[in-house]
């Protein structure tokens, strides 16, 4: 993408639907009176008095136990300098909605109007009482040092200065590792370290904590190298002067082991990089723009062991990974601090996490195929759900052992899952789908194209590399609605009506004829039936001229349905075709079948639906945990409508006894492990978390999640068609684009599916 594209898009970004990344929802119920007079007048004096008598009850009754304060005076924002408390908003939103899709916490951002250290200090000190931790935030150094250090003396919550801490642990933690690949000791290294900021003093300290000797290090600042003979320098800077009579970056880095960059961008040059000794160690971390461009670095040395602070290339060094996860800890013990053992603890636990076997959503989420701790592995990635599991926990637990715990933790294992019901609800599987798409798109077809927003999706999956599209449709609509997106890219467009096609009007014509000539059809009436837009569109993947196509936003799906049955029909072996959604909810995924298909199906269909649905969870990444939906529970009702559901479990049971599958259920039990634990401990399903629910028929399937989808305002991905021959799937009618965006990777992800299984037949 241009950068002119992605500096629109950002700014779009941020200004609509509404502007900003962060709003506040209420907690509690407020629909009736009652719920009013508890929630304010005169309910919420109770509160307040029990408050009043204790002030630890305030951790009690209100949200402070959660809520952190992501506090800036603007004058270092990330790389691009002191530009003020109202321009680094956006920055402070952002780490808000990390704070809260990683770690469960609530951020509210509060930019400060001042540059005076005791002002700002007095500012945070007066509005502490509201927050149970205060993150401070791109404030520049050295008032940044001073400002810390007094806060964390004068204030009884965790305190912590993020450019600081957070991105010494977490360069640290990536540090160790890299030396352990570049099989070099932390006590004989030479490090160049640019920028003598709050971030570079915090992370070369912690650097010598670990080991690295301070005759090895060599500073910069924007004067360039910081040296003992040198005037005026601040405390900070003098702890990391240097005898050696050099002055520029250039000299610094001949022979350097090691570059750790917190400056800013593109100030080392190539000559620079061959200069250093053998596996040199660059982190490049300025922001947004790293001190030297990845692929640069990385074409200049093969030896190379490269880091920097974007998320667009492997080993992402950036406090993304640590200040959710810190706080999360310090919070959850109610700490008075964050102290070098509870950062230690994280640095360590960082380290160890790289080295584990990664779970494959991870391999998923990123496009890769096995990501182990190597050169271009050398940190865990921000999206990996084992950060949220372990370090908090060993956050909490060096709280704990060093004597800052209020709160201490006794049932850890409950903590744990506590602390994985946390991270239930962000859309994962969206980031998963377009990922796995992305590792190898697809040339799928649009077959509305000429439809505004189904040429929106098809343009953002072509700029996202998700798909390649075809569009199919009117060509003079399509090139107008082209011009009007500015979608100026080159794509196949086909249309169907034109004269350009009539080769493979005839071809497919003459293909569908022969597979229907017995049912009633002539080579007349196919000619006519591939002027239309899905029976065209359909022989297009059915004769491999494309690997998928989606349609259906402006028909009714029966009308859909029917020229892709007839043209595709089902995959050989497979009795029925259903379709499967996956609604994104609360407590994370749910995979619903059949919402489309089939009305009434008897019991060895609903054996059959289930497997098929079993299978889509799969191939997301999820282990099924299947409940098979009743009004009854485990043989409580005689009705037929009930012994349907059992029978279609026994089936089930006896024919793939590895399924995590039970019922017939009802669907509270089936959604609440407790209740479900509690009354029917012999069921498969106890103990466990449901994530598929198969319906006893298509009403109560459609119904139930259009319910969700409207009243929950749940995101729904599908529905997605299983049991066909190809990889063709129908959105239902006046699908968003986002929706259509979301369908394409699933028939991405099926035509890469069905290409594995083909290559695997292959070389059986
Ligand atoms: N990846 C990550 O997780 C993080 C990255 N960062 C990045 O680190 C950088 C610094 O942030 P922070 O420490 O908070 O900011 P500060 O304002 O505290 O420090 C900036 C430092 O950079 C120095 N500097 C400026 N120009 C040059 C130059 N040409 N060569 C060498 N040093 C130079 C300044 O020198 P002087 O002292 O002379 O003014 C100063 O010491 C930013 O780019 C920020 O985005 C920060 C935190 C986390
Ligand atoms: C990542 C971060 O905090 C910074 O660049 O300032
Ligand atoms: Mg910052």
């Amino acid at each position: 993408m241009s950068k002119e594209k992605q500096r629109r898009e950002a700014l779009v970004y941020h200004a609509k639907p509404q502007p900003g990344k962060i709003k506040i929802v209420p907690t509690k119920p407020y629909s009736t009176q009652r719920d009013l007079a508890l929630a304010y007048s005169p309910g919420v004096a109770e509160p307040c008095l029990e408050i009043a008598k204790n002030k630890e009850n305030v951790y009690k009754y209100t949200s402070k136990g959660n809520l952190v304060a992501i506090i800036s005076n603007g004058t270092a924002v990330l790389g691009l300098g002191n530009i003020g408390p109202e321009a680094s908003k956006p920055v402070m939103e952002g780490k808000g909605l990390l704070f809260k899709i990683f770690a469960d916490i609530d951020g509210i951002d509060i930019e400060v109007d001042t540059e005076d250290v005791d002002k700002f200090i007095e500012t945070v000190k007066m509005i502490a009482p509201t927050f149970g931790g205060i993150n401070l935030e791109d404030i520049k150094a050295p008032e940044a040092f001073e400002i810390e250090r007094r806060l964390k003396e004068e204030l009884d919550i965790p305190v912590m200065h993020d450019d600081q801490h957070g991105t010494a642990i977490i360069s640290a933690a990536a540090f160790l590792n890299a030396l352990e690949l570049a099989k070099k000791k932390i006590e004989d290294v030479t490090i160049v370290v640019s920028g003598a900021g709050a971030a570079a003093v915090s992370c070369t300290k912690l650097y010598k904590a670990f080991g690295a000797r301070a005759e090895n290090i060599v500073m910069l600042d924007s004067k360039g190298v910081i040296r003992k003979d040198a005037e005026n320098l601040s405390e900070a800077k003098k702890e990391f002067a240097t005898d050696r009579k050099i002055d520029t970056l250039e000299e610094a880095m001949v022979g350097a082991d090691v570059f750790i960059g917190l400056s800013i961008a593109d100030i080392v040059t190539p000559e620079m990089l061959l200069s250093m000794a053998d596996n040199p160690i660059v982190f490049a971390m300025a922001n947004p723009n790293p001190e030297i461009n990845y692929d640069l670095a990385i074409k200049t040395r093969k030896d190379i062991i490269m880091a920097t602070g974007r998320s667009d290339h492997p080993n992402q060094v950036n406090n993304v990974l640590g200040f959710p996860f810190i706080f999360r800890g310090a919070l959850d013990v109610r700490a008075t601090g964050i102290n070098e053992e509870m950062k230690m603890a994280a640095v360590k636990a960082l380290a160890r996490l790289t080295k584990q076997p990664v779970p494959e959503q991870v391999n998923i989420a990123y496009g890769e195929t096995r990501l182990t701790f190597g050169r271009d592995y050398i940190i865990p990635k921000p999206f990996d759900q084992r950060l949220i599991h372990e370090i908090p926990p060993a956050v909490a637990k060096a709280a704990m052992d060093s004597g800052v715990a209020r709160a201490p933790i006794e049932d850890w294992d409950k903590y744990r899952e506590e602390l994985m019901l946390r991270s239930g609800n962000d859309n994962k599987v969206v980031r998963l789908l377009h990922s796995r798409a992305r590792s190898n798109p697809k040339k799928i077809v649009f077959a509305e194209a000429d439809h505004l927003d189904v040429l929106k999706a098809a343009q953002i999956v072509y700029e996202e590399g998700i798909a390649e599209p075809i569009l199919l449709g009117r060509k003079d609509i399509i090139l107008e609605l082209k011009k009007e997106l500015e979608f100026d890219a080159d794509i196949p467009i086909v249309d169907p009506l034109s004269d350009e096609f009539d080769e493979r009007h005839i071809r497919y014509a003459t293909k569908y004829w022969e597979s229907r000539k017995r049912k009633g059809t002539t080579l007349y009436s196919a000619k006519i039936k591939m002027r239309e837009r899905n029976y065209f569109g359909a022989m297009m993947v059915l004769e491999g001229d494309a690997d998928g196509m989606i349609s259906g936003y402006s028909r009714a799906y029966p009308t859909v349905v029917k020229p892709i049955l007839e043209v595709i029909g089902r995959a050989t072996g497979v009795k029925r075709v259903a379709t499967v959604n996956i609604m994104i909810t609360e407590r994370g995924p749910l995979f619903l079948a059949d919402t489309s298909i089939n009305i009434d199906p008897n019991a060895e269909e609903l054996a059959d639906i289930t497997q098929m649905t079993a299978n889509v969870a799969t191939t997301f990444g999820f282990d099924p945990v299947i409940a098979l939906l009743s009004y009854a529970n485990f043989g409580s009702s005689p009705h037929q409508n009930a012994i349907k559901v059992r029978e279609a479990v026994r089936i089930l049971h006896q024919s793939n006894q590895d399924l995590v599958v039970d019922g017939e259920i009802q669907m509270d039990f089936a959604l609440n492990k407790e209740l479900h634990e509690s009354k029917f401990p012999f069921s498969k399903l106890a103990g466990r978390k449901v994530n598929t629910l198969v319906f006893p028929n298509l009403e109560s399937a459609n119904i139930t999640y259009k319910m969700l989808k409207e009243l929950n305002k749940a995101d729904s991905i599908g529905p997605i068609m299983v049991g066909l021959r190809k990889s063709v799937h129908i959105m239902q009618l006046g699908a968003s684009v986002e929706e259509i965006v979301n369908m394409t990777a699933v028939a991405v992800i099926d035509a890469q599916e069905r290409e594995k299984r083909k290559q695997a037949k292959i070389t059986k």
